[in-house]
């Protein structure tokens, strides 16, 4: 049974079709790769699968449940985990703060649970000498490592990851792709959006192009990146 599934999945704001009978599977454990221009329907994409936006045709299964019409946070709960373009921590708080809003939100867990879960995601996301820090003091990496955070503190299966690499340096982005492969090798399944396009396929198995929100291609990376639609469409080469 995949982790999740789309089918016909369909949504027009206005006269724009951003996402257009859109239909694929996650098979558990995977990590897929969302690629394709600006405006392509990739974020909207995410909200459709997040329920933070209902779609106008299609259905979409999630972990053995149809949840088409489940509330944000009841997905959130089922263990849909999600990390955002533009962070918004909670900037006077502290990084352990922002752990424990996030791994008791809807959720009553014993307080020392809490705790425990919490220092295991510091330790994964590599936070844990940071713990009591304001999050607003956190450089570029940090912050980018808090987002993670606070989504693997929900408890994810799977984790959605809204081009978390952006404006890191090389060797940044580096130390942050080995914590996403960390968490992708303990069996969460990832679907990651990206324009850092090494990033992606240094983790994703498979390949999701999106164009006007349809897909054009999907795959493995490296068949993906060699098909004609995509080098003239995506990567803007004449071929
Ligand atoms: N709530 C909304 N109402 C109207 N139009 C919207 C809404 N959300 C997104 N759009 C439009 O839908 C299209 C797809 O947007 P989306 O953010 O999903 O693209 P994207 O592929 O994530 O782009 P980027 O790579 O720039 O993040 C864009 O033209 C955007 O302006």
């Amino acid at each position: 049974m995949p982790i999740l599934s789309l089918q016909n999945i369909s949504k027009s704001f206005g006269a724009l079709k951003v996402s257009d009978d859109v239909s694929f599977d996650v098979p558990q454990g995977q990590a897929l790769g969302i690629i394709g221009p600006n405006g392509a329907g990739k974020s909207t994409l995410f909200n459709l699968i997040t329920g933070n936006i209902a779609p106008d045709a299609g259905s979409i299964r999630f972990d053995g449940q149809d949840v088409t019409r489940m509330p944000p946070m009841q997905r959130c709960l089922g263990g849909m985990g999600r990390s955002f373009q533009i962070p918004q921590p909670f900037g006077n708080l502290t990084v352990f703060e922002n752990l424990v809003v996030a791994a008791t939100y809807g959720q009553d867990r014993a307080e020392a649970a809490v705790t425990d879960l919490c220092v295991s995601v510091l330790e994964r996301t590599e936070l844990l000498a940071r713990a009591n820090q304001p999050a607003r003091s956190l450089s570029l990496l940090q912050r980018k490592r808090l987002e993670l955070a606070r989504a693997m503190a929900t408890g994810p299966k799977l984790l959605l990851l809204d081009e978390i690499a952006g404006g890191l340096t090389e060797g940044e982005c580096q130390a942050l792709i080995a914590t996403i492969r960390a968490i992708h090798a303990e069996g969460v399944s990832i679907i990651w959006i990206e324009h850092v396009l090494h990033a992606l396929t240094s983790v994703a198995e498979r390949l999701l192009v999106l164009d006007f929100g349809r897909i054009i291609g999907m795959g493995p990376p490296d068949e993906v990146m060699q098909s004609r639609e995509v080098r003239e469409i995506y990567l803007g080469i004449d071929v």
